[in-house]
């Protein structure tokens, strides 16, 4: 599975980190910065991260900040995505069996690396349930988007 990273200075090093374990695990990484500590404005590198998955580029992206917000908010804009803040593993696997979230944004200043890798690790690898509600409800947002 290829997957699009994305970060700012907030969540560099979770990301690089991040990085590593998921190539070691054998998924294919595009990242899209950001490339060292040095602060930067998330929307530059989470939108393209974003898009790169709306366009079928990458299977699924990962982006993180300080808190996981601003790249969540900005991924969200992107027509096609439904990105899930995430902070524990149980909303990492329900965010998936329900809502086919296809973008995960978590905060590098706010859990742990361990927790980050954990929650990588369920989102990753949980399908979604395919059940008629959910898949109702995921019509209906990108309806949504058509009106935008
Ligand atoms: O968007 C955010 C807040 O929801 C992220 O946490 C950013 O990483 C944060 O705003 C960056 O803050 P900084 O003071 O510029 O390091």
């Amino acid at each position: 599975m290829k997957i699009a990273m994305a970060c700012d200075h907030g969540a560099y090093k979770n990301k690089e980190a991040l990085k590593t374990k998921l190539i070691q695990k054998g998924y294919e990484i595009e990242d899209f910065g950001c490339f060292s500590e040095n602060s930067i404005d998330y929307p530059e590198v989470a939108y393209p991260c974003a898009k790169a998955v709306a366009e079928g580029k990458a299977e699924r992206g990962i982006v993180m900040c300080g808190t996981g917000i601003g790249v969540s908010i900005v991924a969200n804009k992107v027509p096609g995505i439904r990105c899930a803040h995430v902070h524990d593993l149980e909303t990492a696997k329900l965010t998936r069996e329900h809502n086919d979230s296809n973008v995960l944004a978590m905060g590098g200043r706010i859990i742990s690396q361990e927790l980050i890798e954990q929650i990588a690790e369920v989102w990753l690898t949980t399908p979604f349930s395919h059940e008629e509600r959910h898949q109702r409800r995921i019509d209906q947002i990108a309806e949504l988007e058509k009106k935008v």
